[in-house]
C-alpha cells in the first residue's frame, strides 16, 4: 500500500470491524511506511477512545489479541507484526497469554523494541532485568489503582481488627445459634484500631496511601521498612517511623501489611511471624508469593497472628483452604485493583507512557531504568 493512501487508522478511524473479531490474525493493513509499529496485546481499550485515537494517528497499531505461547513465538519469529517499537497491554484480563515474559521470549522481541507499558502494579510475570539488558524499559500502572488497593488494605485491615469475617459467615449461615455466638462474643476479642501501629513493608505508592488513609481514619501510628527511608513521607504520615530491618518492623507492629513487590523470595516464613507481636495482624494486598501460606495457618493456630486479611494467594487462582475456611481470616479473590477508575487509569497510563517516551521524552512509570542498556 502506498503510503500516499490513507488506511482508515492513518485517518485516525476506528480499526475495520473485521479485527475485533480475528484474534489470531494481526491487523489488517499492512504496516505504515511512515509511522513506527506499536504492538497492542490483548483485547480492545474499553474506556479513553480520544487518547487510542491519538496514539493511532502517532503509530502504526498491530494487534496479537490473545493468543498462547507457542503461537505468540511463532508470530515473533516471523515477525508477524514487523519492526515494533513498543508494546501495550491496557488491561490485566487479557494479553498475558503467552505467559511469563522470560528471556525465552524476549530474544525474540525485534531489537526495535523500546517499551513495554503494561497495566498493573505487580510485574512477577515479567522479567524486567532481562528487558532492560535488551533495552527495553518496562513501564506498570501501580499508580492507576493506589486508590482502590488503598481502599482494599483499609477493608481488610479493619476487618482483621474487628472480626469480620467472623461476623459476615455467621450472618451468612442462616443459622441462629452461629449468628448469636458472634453477636455475643466478638466484642470480648475485638479491637479498634485507633492509636495502634501499622507497619508497613513496601513504602511505595501503594503503601504510602494507604498508611495515609489509616493515619486520617483511625488515627494510627506507621512504622515501615523500606529500601529507600524518606523523610518526606514520615512527615506527610505524621512522623512515621522507618525500621531499617524487617525484624525491627515485625516486633513494633499491631498489624503489618504487604505491599512491596514479590522478587522471587518468601518474605514472611516460620522464622518471621517468630517476631510478630502476639496476636498482630496480618494483611497482603500484593503477591501471595510473599508469605509462606503454612506457616501463616500455623502462626494463626498458635496464636501469634490473631488474624489476616488476604486479597493475593500463593497459588492462584487456588487459595489454600486451611485459610479459606476460617473465621480470623478474610479472603478476597485478588481484586483489590480492580474498579473502572483502576481501569480508565491503566488504558490511559500506558498510552501516556508509549507517547512520551516513543516521542523523544521520559517514561513515566518505568521501573527498570537501574539495568537499561541504552539503545540508539
Ligand atoms: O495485582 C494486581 C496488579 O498487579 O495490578
Amino acid at each position: 500500500m502506498s503510503s500516499a493512501t490513507p488506511t482508515p487508522r492513518d485517518a485516525g478511524l476506528p480499526a475495520p470491524a473485521t479485527n475485533a473479531f480475528s484474534p489470531l490474525s494481526s491487523s489488517a493493513s499492512s504496516p505504515s511506511a511512515t509511522k513506527p509499529t506499536v504492538l497492542h496485546l490483548g483485547d480492545d481499550i474499553r474506556w479513553n477512545h480520544a487518547l487510542y485515537k491519538e496514539l493511532g494517528e502517532k503509530f502504526h497499531i498491530e494487534r496479537s489479541y490473545s493468543i498462547g505461547r507457542e503461537e505468540f513465538k511463532a508470530a515473533l519469529e516471523e515477525r508477524r507484526w514487523g519492526d515494533f517499537v513498543g508494546m501495550y497491554r491496557p488491561f490485566w484480563n487479557t494479553g498475558g497469554e503467552m505467559g511469563n515474559w522470560d528471556e525465552e521470549l524476549i530474544s525474540l522481541l525485534p531489537t526495535s523494541c523500546k517499551i513495554y507499558a503494561s497495566a498493573g502494579a505487580g510485574f512477577d510475570w515479567v522479567d524486567t532485568r532481562t528487558l532492560a539488558a535488551h533495552g527495553i524499559i518496562y513501564c506498570n500502572a501501580a499508580s492507576a489503582c493506589t486508590e482502590s488497593v488503598a481502599d482494599t488494605a483499609i477493608f481488610l485491615l479493619l476487618a482483621t481488627y474487628r472480626a469480620f469475617p467472623w461476623s459476615f459467615l455467621a450472618a451468612r449461615s442462616c443459622n441462629p445459634h452461629a449468628f448469636h455466638a458472634a453477636n455475643q462474643n466478638i466484642a470480648a476479642v475485638t479491637h479498634n484500631p485507633n492509636g495502634t501501629v501499622l507497619g508497613v513493608i513496601g513504602l511505595g505508592k501503594i503503601g504510602f496511601r494507604l498508611a495515609h488513609k489509616a493515619v486520617l481514619a483511625f488515627e494510627m501510628r506507621v512504622a515501615y521498612h523500606d529500601v529507600v527511608r524518606s523523610e518526606g513521607a514520615e512527615r506527610e504520615l505524621g512522623g512515621a517511623t522507618w525500621c531499617a530491618t524487617l525484624e525491627e518492623l515485625l516486633r513494633a507492629s499491631d498489624c503489618v501489611v504487604l505491599a512491596t513487590p514479590f522478587e522471587g523470595r518468601v518474605l514472611l516464613g516460620r522464622t518471621e511471624f517468630q517476631h510478630f507481636k502476639k496476636g498482630a495482624r496480618l494483611v497482603n494486598i500484593a503477591r501471595g508469593k510473599l508469605v509462606d501460606e503454612e506457616a501463616l495457618v500455623e502462626a494463626l493456630d498458635g496464636g501469634i497472628v490473631s488474624a489476616a486479611g488476604l486479597d493475593v494467594h500463593a497459588d492462584e487462582p487456588n487459595v489454600h483452604p486451611r485459610l479459606a475456611t476460617r473465621d480470623d481470616v478474610m479472603v478476597l479473590s485478588h481484586t483489590a485493583g480492580a474498579s473502572v477508575e483502576s481501569h480508565v487509569g491503566f488504558e490511559r497510563l500506558g498510552m501516556e507512557n508509549l507517547i512520551s517516551y516513543l516521542g523523544g521524552g521520559e517514561a513515566l512509570t518505568p521501573v527498570n531504568m537501574q539495568w537499561l542498556k541504552k539503545k540508539d
